[in-house]
């Protein structure tokens, strides 16, 4: 769990932040094996234990690490992948390649190949022409698939543009024109190397409302019915994806699994019963919500810069390359002083990152006690997309990544070395000679 103690201590599943901080450096992320393992312990009450036949892909572009994928295997989670280092960090990992699938539009040949040598569970095809590409490559190989369709079912979701992604303009999922979807579904039914299985859909992230995923299983419902009438083929897996909102803010309202999951489920079963299918298995892919609340960021602060009525800003030594969100979404975030939590917060000022971009502001205006350098600043809600996009823009070092959990904190990811960092780069021989 993440709170603060009597000595007005950040305590992460019962390490102190600021030791965190000694022992590893910073920035640092670390998480809460507690919070991870809770949530994935609710998505089993009210989802995989509840129903029969029901299987949960994490998706790991929020966060995977080899580490991590087995702390996925003993919470009974799978894993969904986007690409080839997802993918190799899961079977480095020795998870269970039937437990893998396989997202994405635009998955490479050699992704292809490397999902097939390694068999996993489910390819999501996302369009005809990947559909295409794959069954070539199934042929060559001799290898046989279980293959859904990733449709865009063109529903509203309330949530950031950059993370909207059932608009029928979308760069994802089939397009639901008749002349598009059904040669398209026709194609996988009759395939000797395609197994078409069912459909999926993603409707976008940080979601808190059910209703688009109702309005979005409408649509499949009309692709069920009509894949059993014109082809007499009825699918038996659905994919609704993930998108399940976190608490950023103090003031999100966040909503729990079951408010997602029992109206979706509830929808599914009557629709089954009243047109007498056999209900699919049903799969769902969170990432967000499995991790995002169990981490934080620790950073140190450096420079304080007062501007006389104008603003006060706090530098720490990281930013935009590690929480890459704020640049991007303008997400909104909360922090503290996690070496002084308690102390009174009288004081006012921006919090920004080291790099060398205005726009590397990580929360505007925040309150907080005075701080000074050296103090230790933690940022909340960053388990999710915060190590998996971060980057080394102006060669800042990737952080360490820690798991505690009852007072023991483990490396996942030891902080990368410039050594390390520069390692793929070459000098040419050319340029090694000496000068004119
Ligand atoms: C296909 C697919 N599945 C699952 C997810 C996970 O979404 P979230 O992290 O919001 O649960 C995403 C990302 O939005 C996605 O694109
Ligand atoms: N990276 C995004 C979510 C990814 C959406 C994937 N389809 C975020 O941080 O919110």
């Amino acid at each position: 769990m993440i709170q603060v103690n009597k000595d007005g201590h950040l305590m992460i599943d019962g390490c102190n932040s600021q030791e965190l901080v000694e022992q590893f450096g910073s920035p640092l992320y670390a998480y809460s094996e507690t919070i991870i393992s809770n949530q994935c312990k609710e998505i089993r009450k009210v989802f995989l234990n509840k129903y029969p036949n029901t299987r949960a892909m994490y998706a790991a572009k929020a966060f995977l690490t080899t580490g991590f994928c087995k702390l996925l295997e003993r919470e009974g989670l799978g894993i969904d992948v986007v690409s080839g280092g997802e993918l190799y960090t899961a079977i480095r990992a020795n998870f269970d390649p039937e437990m893998i699938e396989f997202n994405g539009n635009n998955k490479t040949e050699e992704e292809i190949r490397a999902a097939l040598e390694y068999n996993i569970g489910r390819i999501i095809v996302d369009n005809p022409d990947e559909l295409k590409f794959l069954e070539s490559i199934c042929k060559e190989m001799n290898k046989k698939v279980k293959v859904i369709y990733r449709i865009t079912p063109n529903v509203e979701v309330i949530t950031h543009k950059y993370i909207q992604t059932a608009q029928k303009d979308s760069k994802f999922g089939f397009p639901l024109d008749e002349e598009i979807i059904y040669p398209a579904i026709k194609a996988g039914i009759d395939s000797d190397y395609i197994d078409f299985i069912g459909f999926h859909f993603h409707i976008g992230s940080q979601l808190f409302q059910n209703q688009a995923y109702l309005k979005a299983l409408d649509v499949v419902f009309l692709f069920m019915q009509e894949t059993r009438r014109r082809y007499k083929y009825d699918i038996t897996e659905l994919n609704v994806g993930g998108g399940f909102g976190i608490k950023y803010l103090k003031s999100d309202e966040k909503k729990p699994y079951r408010y997602f999951l029992e109206p979706i489920m509830k929808k599914i079963d009557e629709f089954c019963k009243e047109h007498s299918f056999t209900r699919p298995s049903i799969v769902i892919e969170p990432g967000r919500s499995i991790v995002g609340e169990a981490g934080v960021t620790l950073y140190k602060v450096g420079n304080i810069k007062e501007i006389p009525n104008v603003r006060n800003y706090i530098s720490i030594d990281g930013g935009m390359t590690d929480n890459l969100r704020v640049a991007l979404y303008q997400s909104k975030y909360e922090m503290i002083l996690a070496n002084r939590a308690t102390d009174k917060k009288d004081y006012t000022a921006s919090i920004c990152g080291k790099c060398c971009e205005s726009g590397d502001i990580l929360i505007t205006d925040a309150k907080m006690p005075k701080p000074k350098r050296g103090d230790i600043l933690a940022t909340f809600s960053t388990g999710a997309y915060g190590y998996s996009m971060s980057n080394n823009y102006n060669k800042n070092a990737t952080p360490a990544v820690v798991l505690c959990k009852e007072g023991q904190a483990d490396l996942l990811v030891k902080r990368q070395s410039y050594e390390k960092m520069i390692e793929n780069e070459i000098i040419p021989q050319r340029l090694l000679k000496s000068k004119n």
